[in-house]
């Protein structure tokens, strides 16, 4: 997986139909989708529970590009290999899911995979000052984890910005997760941002037999923020 800063669509299958994750998979991908992102719950960190390693590694094989893991579960360090074996290409914990980031993300990328830092909306930017040789991409959560379909918090367009400023140069992702559509995802590029992860705006109106309108929707989110 190599680093590029181009803007990157991360379709979020927690809004995809969950009795057929391999399809909708594939299906995203032939319709544009860069990423595939994967939303990890566990009923403790969040209020929601979705599913673990045992399903990552059933989706791997119908995904040709990045697998990109999003663990909303504490405690993270247990369930990282596994993670990793399921074919995880990124793997991100949240800064408030444990007392121990650092060792966290050293512990991701020893296991081989990309490692990831998730904010949320109440945590500020510097967060992440002293762990910046230690990831590969910044999650600022643009809502409170646990659930598809709700509202972009704009207070964090200007975190986006103070973490862009922060990383400067070095080849770290900033992903935006939560109500992203074609309205508030120029927003969070223009401040700075390169993955955008969305859920409801992408699958909205379409299913596996009918997967036309992930495609417009992908492209909709892309030209907005191309506009
Ligand atoms: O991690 C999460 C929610 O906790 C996200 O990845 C959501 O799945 C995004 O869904 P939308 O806000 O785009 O509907
Ligand atoms: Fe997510």
């Amino acid at each position: 997986m190599s680093f590029d800063r181009s803007l990157k669509i991360a379709p979020s299958i927690l809004s995809a139909d969950f009795a057929n994750f391999g399809m909708e998979c594939a299906a995203i991908e032939a319709q544009g989708a860069d990423w595939v992102h994967v939303d990890v719950m566990d009923g403790h960190f969040v209020p929601n529970i979705t599913f673990g390693p045992a399903t990552c590694a059933a989706i791997r094989p119908h995904i040709k590009g990045v697998m990109d893991v999003h663990l909303m579960i504490a405690p993270v360090d247990p369930y990282i290999d596994a993670f990793a074996q399921a074919g995880a290409d990124v793997i991100t914990a949240h800064v408030e899911a444990g007392p121990h980031i650092h060792r966290t993300l050293q512990a991701i990328r020893g296991a081989g995979a990309k490692a990831g830092v998730a904010l949320n909306p109440g945590t500020p930017a510097s967060a992440v000052e002293y762990l910046l040789d230690m990831v590969d991409l910044v999650c600022v959560m643009t809502v409170n984890p646990g659930f598809g379909g709700q509202k972009f918090i704009h207070s964090q367009v200007e975190k986006v910005r103070q973490l862009r400023a922060m990383i400067g140069d070095r080849p770290i992702h900033i992903e935006i997760d939560g109500g992203v559509d074609p309205t508030t995802a120029p927003l969070v590029a223009a401040a700075g941002a390169d993955v955008l992860v969305a859920g409801s705006a992408v699958f909205r109106g379409g299913s596996v037999t009918n997967p036309a309108p992930y495609g417009e929707n992908i492209r909709a989110i892309r030209n907005a923020c191309a506009g």
